[in-house]
């Protein structure tokens, strides 16, 4: 046990620190979190131990850059950034601690500028820094210091995140090229992708030729563009490949093939659509049995450990396969993808499908977004190797590293979902390429029918909100019915998506908006008798909830969806569709949930929806961004409904998100 002595002495030291005042009050202020605060009263404490001169001014200094630096660390992280970018601190528009999205201009201006002032940044303070007990060059300290390749301190990392990024960067700077038969795998490809009747480049083909060369290789492309179409024929163009190479006694062996993604539910729409493919491919029974008829999550397929932020299956245990496909990988954070990495045998073959103009993970990076950086031209040797395997000639580049990050990167372009007459499909262009005039457009061209543009006013918002009301009332009557499946899918057909959580234009009060009124309409009955009388419950036949936190014991997950309905003896049960089939579970032992008429942006990633409404707010917030209004737009599959207020949504549009990293810069070294 500590010595009380010591334990008062040490809390005396911390009172003396500016610093840690100042992070106090910022915590005080809910401006960071209470976490980001004790970090840096951990490196100031350890600065201090580690001095026993305790009256050295220069002593007391290093304690103070420690916890200044450690702290804004620890904010960037839970922002998103796997690093600090030390220049953004010199030349950033606000106080760095201060650029968060709880921060109005209002809020900022009250604050206590003498406190804020102990916490500005100066670059002439970085060497003494550098000296300090926590912080190193190397990657053995809590906090690491990075230098560019040309020698200047760039950039700010917590130790851990630093190793995961340069697990990443050294598994893609390894640029393993997979050796084919380059004859017999053209072949193959030629059959099963058919030429294109004007002889332009068929990108379909093209990514399947990188993913099948490469140890990893990453396909994106918007909703439609066939992802799933080019994997399924990825994954036959490996079984042929397979059969036709191997000798005879080995013909049965077939390559060993497994499906993952970051959710449960992209998980189980990656397999539906991939078995729901494979009876249209050249395969014999035999081959077809090679698809797998599982898919799991991330976390399920690197086997977690208990009470251990590590996997079972890393590179000591690598993963038993031959071939992995994740889908939704734009959702992938950088830890996971790390861990992903370290855990693929040597001889395996990684292809990652996502959007790279989705919003990011909610986790700190944009991994997949990183590594799509150098799309465009490939090494020269590479695109003669694509030539020879497709047909096609490619955009090439001199200077391209041969089996650089551009060499297994793959872009289809060509939505099949959204043709020329889609407004849905202009109106995610528009929104990607940043044109707000365009956007808006688009929202005003009466010929694209598919998209309904209501500008945003207190009338309109009422009458917008008793539609989606009337949207939902169908799939009501199915749970009153108790037509499960039916009240599952028809509620999977509609949705209302927003951006934020709190407000009139948040998850929490359109959802209570909507409840109301379907409540009025006597759609849905909430009243319950019970021995203190009527009262009104949360449990309703029709009431539709989203998991928020994992259980694994019930087998939900973070996103599952389910409706509450009868069971054959009266009582309420949440129904949800799985794997197994529906799954019924008493409302008292749901894991944590919440209702779901309206879910955010953010969860509805790996999701579509038939019908969606679109509610953005009447006011410019940090949260709303091109990426995200691209997210949301990009879920309909048939129908858009967008209400918005003309500026903010242009200002949408305008702002990107951004997250500091430095992999970028190391993939191209
Ligand atoms: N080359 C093609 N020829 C004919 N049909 C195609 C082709 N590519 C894709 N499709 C069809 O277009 C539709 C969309 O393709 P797919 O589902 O593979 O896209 P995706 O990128 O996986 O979409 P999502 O956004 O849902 O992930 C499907 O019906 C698919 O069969």
């Amino acid at each position: 046990m500590q010595n009380p002595n010591t334990q008062l002495k040490s809390q005396f030291d911390m009172r003396q620190s500016g610093v840690l005042s100042a992070l106090s009050y910022l915590t005080e202020q809910a401006l960071i979190r209470p976490l980001d605060l004790e970090f840096a009263r951990f490196l100031w404490s350890q600065e201090i131990k580690h001095n026993s001169n305790l009256a050295s001014a220069e002593a007391s200094q290093r304690a103070e850059l420690c916890a200044k630096y450690g702290a804004l660390v620890s904010v960037y992280l839970g922002k998103g950034h796997v690093c600090v970018q030390l220049e953004s601190l010199i030349s950033g528009p606000t106080h760095p601690f201060l650029d968060t999205e709880k921060t109005s201009y209002r809020q900022l201006a009250s604050l206590d500028q003498d406190l804020l002032s102990l916490l500005a940044f100066n670059i002439d303070e970085l060497p003494l820094l550098a000296d300090c007990i926590s912080v190193s060059y190397e990657p053995i300290k809590p906090l690491m210091l990075e230098k560019s390749q040309q020698g200047q301190v760039t950039r700010m990392y917590l130790n851990r995140y630093w190793h995961y990024e340069e697990g990443i960067a050294k598994f893609v700077r390894k640029g393993q090229s997979i050796k084919v038969d380059d004859v017999a795998l053209a072949n193959i490809l030629d059959g099963l992708f058919p030429s294109t009747a004007d002889g332009s480049v068929d990108y379909q083909k093209l990514a399947a030729a990188v993913a099948l060369t490469t140890s990893m290789s990453v396909i994106t492309g918007g909703p439609g563009t066939g992802k799933t179409y080019t994997v399924v024929r990825i994954l036959a163009a490996l079984i042929q490949y397979h059969h036709a190479q191997v000798a005879d006694e080995n013909a049965d062996k077939l390559p060993v093939i497994k499906l993952a993604a970051p959710t449960g539910k992209a998980a189980a729409r990656m397999l539906e659509s991939i078995r729901g493919a494979v009876d249209t491919l050249p395969l014999d029974e035999t081959q077809k049995a090679a698809f797998p008829d599982s898919a799991s999550t991330l976390h399920r397929l690197l086997g977690p450990k208990p009470l251990d932020a590590n996997f079972k299956h890393n590179q000591k245990n690598p993963l038993h396969l031959d071939i992995l496909i994740v889908d939704e990988a734009s959702m992938i954070d950088l830890p996971m993808m790390a861990k992903l990495l370290d855990a693929m045998p040597g001889h395996g073959r990684l292809v990652l499908l996502g959007d790279r103009d989705q919003l990011a993970s909610v986790e700190a990076g944009a991994v997949l977004n990183d590594l799509c950086q150098s799309l465009g031209a490939y090494s020269k040797a590479r695109a003669e190797q694509l030539q020879r395997l497709t047909g096609f000639s490619v955009d090439m580049s001199v200077d391209a590293k041969p089996y650089g990050m551009q060499d297994s990167l793959a872009w289809l372009r060509v939505s099949r979902r959204f043709g020329e007459h889609s407004g849905i499909g202009h109106l995610a262009k528009a929104i990607n390429d940043g044109l707000a005039h365009k956007v808006n457009s688009v929202l005003h061209d009466a010929s694209f029918s598919d998209v309904e543009s209501i500008e945003y006013s207190q009338a309109e918002y009422s009458v917008l909100l008793t539609d989606i009301a009337k949207a939902y009332q169908s799939y009501i009557s199915f749970a009153k019915q108790q037509s499960y499946e039916d009240a599952l899918t028809a509620f999977s057909e509609v949705r209302l998506l927003c951006a934020l959580r709190e407000g009139d234009f948040g998850v929490n009060g359109l959802n209570k908006a909507i409840e109301d009124r379907l409540s009025n309409y006597g759609v849905i009955d909430r009243l319950v008798e019970t021995d203190a009388g009527v009262m009104q419950s949360d449990w309703y036949i029709g009431r539709p909830v989203m998991v928020t936190r994992n259980d694994h014991a019930l087998g939900l997950y973070n996103g599952d969806i389910g409706v509450v309905m009868t069971d054959a003896e009266h009582r309420l049960r949440v129904y949800f569709d799985s794997a197994e089939g529906l799954k019924a579970v008493l409302p008292s032992r749901m894991p944590e949930h919440e209702t779901a008429y309206a879910m955010t942006v953010h969860k509805s990633q790996g999701s579509e929806f038939d019908h969606t409404y679109f509610v953005l707010p009447d006011r410019l917030n940090p949260v709303l961004t091109r990426e995200l209004v691209y997210t949301g737009v990009t879920r309909a599959k048939t129908k858009l409904t967008m209400m918005y207020e003309p500026q903010v949504l242009s200002d949408a549009v305008a702002q990107r998100v951004q997250r500091f990293s430095g992999l970028q810069e190391k993939l191209k070294y």
